[in-house]
């Protein structure tokens, strides 16, 4: 950024230059994983640590190449939690669930999590802690102690703090805080909720969705164009809460047009950024198997109130909502197997540094390669642990400044 100062927070598009991006350095957390635990977090299998913060330094370290400016989670979470005590009653609050612990254990934890300093808070936020790491005298007054098995989780870790797109989002210059969907991830958000209230970085941002009465996830969040945004509806966020999004943007005057869009309700398809992303201004990648049959049905602001097309198909919709006569599709595959392997790693899953240049994992071969012959310059990444919790480079980056388009 040389000495132009930090850049303009806020994002109105999914391709305009990236200027500062949220990532998250997979830490401790991953080590919690074990055969017994990794469905329920959300991992298809237990990533190799070492190797995974190796692939993640090298994503971070091409963003950084480029002139992205790039905050890690951990360091933003700990500053933050120098700086304000009301952030550090927030994220123990958040984290001492005493509907599973009881009073007395809750009090005690909460008591002795209050005078943890901030680095090790920080650490204990996000990779848990199991009873028999309690720094606490013998649990006479607690039965739950007594009960529970010592690696059992007395706060519960956050693997999928890796995925920084899902937890919060910013649409024109305002932040999201999302509303998670599974209990596996739902803690996220308190982290950042309080980044952004607290962290002096973001110091008066105001936020967009404030009223979280449904789930809403960031990969379901397209900001196809200024003032057009594609929800996906499928296995995270749900028809109520695209509808609750939809408002809110249109009252915050950030959004005209919002686009829902079905999902198959899968584990392949968890979010809409699994199956399309954008790499240009007026293209996408799109796994092939859904390119005919994705809907949208379009939700307009008007005057007064707003009005709802029904479901027409998504690229006819999006060109129209967008203004423009055609949105592209990259198609990804060749065959249907390569094209439903290759979906499965994320290959669909690419995050625009800037018009027409886009991040994507190296394993992602034939999408790659149909990518370049159109045109897109794909900076690879190697993902072979980070994919275990099956998110690529987007999933993987919330973007906190773009250049507007
Ligand atoms: N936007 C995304 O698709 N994020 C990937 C999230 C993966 C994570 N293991 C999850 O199941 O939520």
């Amino acid at each position: 950024m040389g000495n132009e100062g930090p850049s303009v927070l806020g994002a109105n598009s999914e391709v305009g230059t990236l200027r500062t991006v949220l990532l998250h350095r997979p830490g401790d957390e991953l080590k919690r994983l074990t055969p017994r635990n990794n469905d329920q977090l959300l991992f298809d299998g237990l990533p190799w640590v070492d190797r995974a913060q190796e692939e993640h330094d090298a994503f971070a370290a091409l963003l950084r190449s480029r002139g992205v400016e790039v905050l890690l989670l951990s360091e933003v979470l700990t500053e933050t939690l120098t700086v304000s005590g009301a952030a550090r009653m927030q994220g123990i609050s958040a984290a001492v669930d005493p509907r599973r612990l009881g009073h007395p254990l809750a009090q005690e934890l909460a008591a002795h999590l209050r005078t943890v300093e901030p680095a090790a808070l920080a650490t204990i936020l996000t990779a848990g802690m199991t009873f028999d790491e309690l720094p606490l005298g013998p649990g006479g007054a607690s039965l739950v102690r007594r009960m529970h098995h010592g690696g059992d989780f007395v706060i519960e870790p956050l693997p999928n703090l890796l995925f920084t797109r899902d937890s919060s989002f910013w649409i024109g210059d305002r932040v999201a805080i999302t509303a998670l969907a599974l209990p596996a991830r739902v803690r996220e958000a308190s982290l950042t909720d309080l980044i952004y209230a607290h962290h002096p970085r973001f110091l008066g941002v105001r936020r967009a969705y404030e009223s979280h009465t449904a789930p809403v996830e960031g990969g379901d969040v397209l900001l196809l164009a200024p003032g057009v945004v594609a929800v996906g509806v499928g296995e995270r966020t749900t028809p109520a809460g695209a509808e609750a999004l939809a408002r809110s943007v249109f009252e915050d005057g950030l959004a005209h047009s919002v686009l829902v869009v079905p999902i198959a309700q899968a584990r392949a398809s968890m979010h809409l950024d699994t199956v399309c992303t954008m790499v240009d201004v007026d293209a996408v990648v799109m796994y092939p198997a859904i390119q005919d049959s994705l809907s949208a049905f379009t939700i307009h602001r008007e005057d007064v109130g707003v009005s709802i097309l029904g479901a027409q198909p998504f690229l006819k919709a999006a060109a129209d909502a967008m203004g423009i006569g055609k949105l592209r599709v990259i198609d990804t595959g060749l065959d249907n197997v390569t094209a439903e392997r290759e979906q499965w790693d994320d290959g669909n899953n690419t995050l625009a540094l800037e018009p027409g240049v886009v991040v994507a994992y190296e394993r992602n071969v034939v999408t790659n390669s149909r990518l370049e012959a159109s045109g897109i310059e794909v900076l690879r990444i190697s993902g072979s642990e980070l994919g275990s919790g099956r998110g690529g480079p987007r999933c993987m980056s919330c973007p906190v400044s773009r250049d507007l388009l």
